[in-house]
């Protein structure tokens, strides 16, 4: 990323007591054989994967499995076979605020707010939904107590100053634009206090400068500790912004590696000449 898409971190976006983990290089998921069937199509096909701290881009042709795998991993279909750990928990088939409680939460390619709550409601039902040990944990400041409706306020309103959309607190969700709409589903997906974001296409239809603020805000988080796995189809965009990159084709891995070696990769040239956009 240019520097110049670099934003000032915020220190109230860290929660204080929940240290990012993955410093010491460890994945933070591992995926063994997930496999998942719709009625005859197999959309995962025995998905082998290890995903490491920072920002990895997971890209591949139409239908090649990718939000199905975003759907396993966290919660929202159970896979037919295979495990998933997130650090050293097996999470496999768990529900999703019981793997948001574990710290992987994600976004959809249609963000999921609630058009005639305000902005500000809807981030506050973010955490509201995921109560668990892991925002407990921040309510408590030294030996003090604090309500914890008003520290989920707090940590709203500086998430939402970090993404500046606070302007729009006051709005109804409905109202916002098409890219406002991904700041704040990403907005949403960070008070859940996560150590890692999958992101389903949050720079689709969104115009040149937003998305360029929503990538300055992921490096900034970066930066903080936080990891992301982020489905694109803009494969330079992917290129520029992610460490490693993971390409999917026909519901399994093809290859993952550094963006140089992935974009000179033939397999991965001829998976996207296969057929198929990117
Ligand atoms: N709920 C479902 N019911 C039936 N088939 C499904 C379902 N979800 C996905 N599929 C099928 O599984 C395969 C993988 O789809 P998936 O959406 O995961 O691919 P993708 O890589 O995310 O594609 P795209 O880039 O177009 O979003 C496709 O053949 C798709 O039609």
């Amino acid at each position: 990323m240019s520097e110049q898409n670099t934003p000032t971190p915020t220190p109230g976006v860290t929660p204080t007591d929940s240290p990012k983990i993955g410093d010491d290089g460890d994945p933070i998921l591992r995926i063994e054989g997930i496999t998942k069937q719709f009625g005859g199509i197999t959309a995962l096909d025995g998905v082998d994967l290890t995903v490491d701290p920072g920002i990895t881009g997971l890209i591949g042709p139409n239908g090649a499995g990718k939000t199905t795998l975003f759907n396993c991993l966290t919660g929202f279909h159970k896979p037919d076979d295979g495990r998933v750990h997130l650090y050293e928990t097996d999470i496999t088939g768990k529900e999703p605020p019981a793997i948001a409680q574990q710290g992987m939460v994600r976004t959809f390619q249609i963000p999921r707010e609630l058009a005639d709550m305000t902005v500000f409601e809807n981030l506050l039902l973010a955490p509201m939904n995921q109560h668990g040990e892991r925002l407990r944990g921040a309510w408590i400041r030294g030996d003090q107590f604090v309500e914890e409706e008003q520290v989920i306020r707090d940590r709203a309103r500086e998430i939402a100053v970090f993404f500046e959309i606070d302007h729009l607190l006051d709005e109804p969700a409905g109202s916002l634009s098409g890219g406002q709409r991904k700041l704040l589903e990403i907005a949403r997906a960070l008070l859940t206090d996560p150590d890692i974001v999958l992101l389903d296409e949050p720079l689709a239809g969104v115009n040149p400068t937003l998305e360029q603020k929503i990538l300055g805000r992921i490096e900034a988080l970066v930066e903080d500790g936080y990891s992301f796995l982020l489905i694109e189809h803009d494969i330079d965009l992917i290129m520029d912004n992610c460490e490693r990159v993971v390409v999917m084709h026909q519901g399994a891995v093809l290859t993952t590696g550094a963006p140089e070696a992935v974009q000179s990769d033939e397999r991965v040239i001829e998976a996207y000449l296969g057929g198929d956009d990117v």
